[in-house]
């Protein structure tokens, strides 16, 4: 596995944020700051460069300076065509996604994931109890996979994942750290958290 000089932080803002309402979830604040915003922060000292993935408001987020990607299928097709997107329109060699709505990602994200991968293409992390698909490492090898497997009409990002011969990182020391954020009451709850 490389090191991180390799590595896009790609954060993931392109969804329709049903359970929100339907407003962007990326822009709803959380102690002043933007969602987005906080899970930059949280990335940017882990990774060589920084990008997001937005299909709304692209001006706003344009304006933070990042290179923001816009999904190349129509609508919201869900988080692996954002992450494709990005991924065939990016040089770099890794990608590692994370959702808008987790802004306690934690600062030994990367770290981690990079010590536990060895040669696989891909790593995601677990909490302890479930999966987070969404907070993952990609190879640009899983590029034509992802292709493929996206012509065919599927969509499920932890088959994807799974199939491609990657593995679960263990975060059960930090099962916080990847809290959700998905409705308006979630902010509310997490006001004055961090
Ligand atoms: N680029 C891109 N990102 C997406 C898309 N759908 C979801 N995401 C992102 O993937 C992450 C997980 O998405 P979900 O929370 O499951 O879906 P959501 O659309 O944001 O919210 P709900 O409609 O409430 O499920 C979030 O960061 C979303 O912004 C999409 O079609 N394109």
């Amino acid at each position: 596995m490389s090191q991180a000089s390799n590595i896009c932080g790609v954060i993931l803002a392109g969804g329709k944020a049903s359970r929100m309402g339907g407003i962007d979830k990326g822009l709803q604040c959380l102690n002043g700051k933007p969602l987005w915003q906080h899970v930059a922060d949280a990335l940017r000292y882990q990774v060589a460069t920084l990008a997001i993935s937005a299909n709304r408001n692209l001006d706003i987020y344009q304006s933070s300076g990042y290179p923001v990607y816009q999904d190349r299928l129509p609508g919201f097709p869900g988080p692996l065509a954002g992450m494709l997107s990005v991924m065939q329109q990016s040089q770099a060699e890794w990608f590692l996604f994370c959702p808008c709505d987790t802004p306690f990602i934690p600062a030994s994200l990367v770290e981690r994931f990079l010590s536990a991968a060895a040669d696989a293409p891909v790593v995601w992390a677990h909490d302890g109890e479930r999966d987070h698909p969404a907070v993952a490492l990609l190879h640009r090898r899983l590029i034509a996979p992802l292709e493929d497997y996206l012509a065919a009409g599927e969509r499920r990002v932890m088959v994807f994942l799974r199939q491609s011969g990657g593995h679960a990182v263990d975060f059960s020391d930090l099962k916080s750290s990847f809290i959700n954020i998905n409705t308006i009451e979630e902010i509310i709850k997490h006001q004055g958290t961090i």
